[in-house]
């Protein structure tokens, strides 16, 4: 495969942008060799800038969930540039985004849009310590929720990725109001709850820790954590921004029956553009100024093309069969990818909810990534970086690291999974 190319471009960037990309986690440090630099994409596929053609399963890391340049979201995105690129004044676009979202996510009675998921989650734990008037938050090492000061702390994705610590910058007082716990393990939030209950705002959680690689949450583990909120006067946030209209069209609540105080949203309600949001119920929600007295705000946020970007994608996706058939596909992926193990005797941990998947090469039979530390104990990421490399040059493109999830769009038919799948029994039998 010629990658020349990419190898002139990313030699280029590296001299204009620290380590070369703009998101740590586009720069192949998890798997090794060249980030290909993208030149197009259609539908599943991607061309790199040397026109070699992938089977893409990142999807900008979930949220084309109608593939790349779907026809529907570009005449949308046209039609609405052609009046205009952005007013700083409200548009009726983002009253029907909003009304899209209220009627398909069920917690979900009012919602302000930012401009990332980053902003969403910031946002929503400020929004949470004023109504609370406490400082402290929980979240979940393994878990990422963006960038912000207080999320950094035991974070997952590029993070994990790169074995970073706690980022440096972070001040010592923030990170301090930050708690952790293990993912899935209700009774150390118990625990913690018990100790110091009346001090803590908010929980922060993935509803699928997905990005250390993909671990489900254990039968009742988020009600759990909602129950134990609750009890102690203290807020849930469920962090959909990447379950958002992936795990179900009304998100992991629908599918897991939660009804969470605030919902963070970004990813597939922007279809493609930069989109994050915050939402909940609107006693909470009418905290946010001008409403109320939280303050946030954003230049650029309900901007018309990501509005239009996302009410496309949202109409499309609740077309009669639509998900369900890209649901079918996902789970097409996911008993191939374990049949295929199975075949070459490699030990491996795959799932999938919804439209979402995961694996992980596992260092020994009959063991289980649940959370954080297992999945740093128990994966084998240099195998993964060997199987990565063997999937691209194949013509697949895989999430670059072993501890990141991978997306199926509604223009992944069963006869581009069939050959993906053909490619990864080669690539197994050959570790
Ligand atoms: C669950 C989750 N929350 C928040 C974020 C932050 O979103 P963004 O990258 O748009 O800032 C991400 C992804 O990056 C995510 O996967
Ligand atoms: N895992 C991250 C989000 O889900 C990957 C996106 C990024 O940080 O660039």
């Amino acid at each position: 495969m010629n990658t020349q190319e990419s190898e002139r471009l990313f030699a280029r960037a590296q001299e204009l942008i620290p380590g070369g990309v703009n998101s740590p986690v586009r720069a192949f440090r998890g798997v090794g060799g060249t980030p290909r630099f993208i030149e197009r994409g259609a539908g599943a596929f991607i061309w790199d800038a040397d026109g070699n053609q992938y089977t893409d399963y990142v999807l900008s890391w979930g949220p084309l969930v109608l593939g790349h340049a779907p026809e529907v979201v570009l005449k949308a995105i046209a039609e609405t540039a052609a009046k205009g690129t952005s007013y700083g004044a409200p548009t009726a676009l983002e009253n029907q985004l909003a009304e899209q979202v209220v009627g398909m996510v069920p917690s979900i009675e009012q919602i302000r849009f930012v401009n990332s998921g980053t902003e969403a989650c910031m946002s929503a734990l400020r929004l949470a310590r004023a109504v609370t008037g406490r400082e402290k938050i929980v979240k979940f090492s393994g878990c990422y929720h963006g960038h912000a000061d207080m999320l950094l702390v035991q974070a997952g994705s590029g993070v994990a990725t790169l074995g970073l610590p706690d980022s440096p910058g972070v001040p010592k007082a923030t990170a301090a109001s930050t708690l952790t716990l293990s993912y899935n393990d209700l009774e150390g939030a118990k625990s913690l709850f018990a100790e110091l209950g009346t001090e803590i705002a908010a929980v922060i959680v993935e509803p699928i820790a997905a990005n250390m690689g993909f671990v489900p949450p254990a039968d009742g583990y988020l009600q759990g954590l909602h129950d134990l909120c609750k009890q102690h006067g203290a807020l849930f946030i469920l962090d959909e921004v990447m379950t958002g209209f992936r795990v179900s069209p009304g998100g992991a609540q629908a599918y897991w029956g939660l009804d969470p105080d605030i919902t963070c949203l970004g990813k597939v309600i922007g279809g493609g553009l930069p989109v994050g949001a915050y939402a909940g119920k609107k006693a909470i929600m009418q905290q946010v100024a001008p409403a109320g007295t939280m303050y946030q705000a954003g230049t650029l946020s309900g901007n018309p093309l990501a509005m239009a970007a996302g009410i496309a994608t949202l109409t499309e996706l609740q077309k009669p069969g639509v998900f369900d058939e890209i649901v079918q596909n996902t789970h097409l992926l996911t008993q191939g990818i374990a049949h295929a193990a199975a075949q070459a005797g490699i030990p491996l941990q795959a799932g999938t909810i919804g439209t979402m998947f995961g694996f992980y090469f596992l260092k020994e039979d009959g063991v289980q990534v649940t959370d954080y530390a297992t999945a740093k104990q128990y994966v084998d990421a240099p195998r993964y970086a060997t199987f990565f490399h063997k999937m691209l040059e194949r013509g697949v493109y895989l999430a670059p690291s072993a501890f990141e999830a991978g997306f199926v769009s509604a223009a992944h038919t069963p006869e581009i999974i069939q050959s993906t799948l053909d490619a990864i029994q080669e690539s197994m039998r050959e570790l």
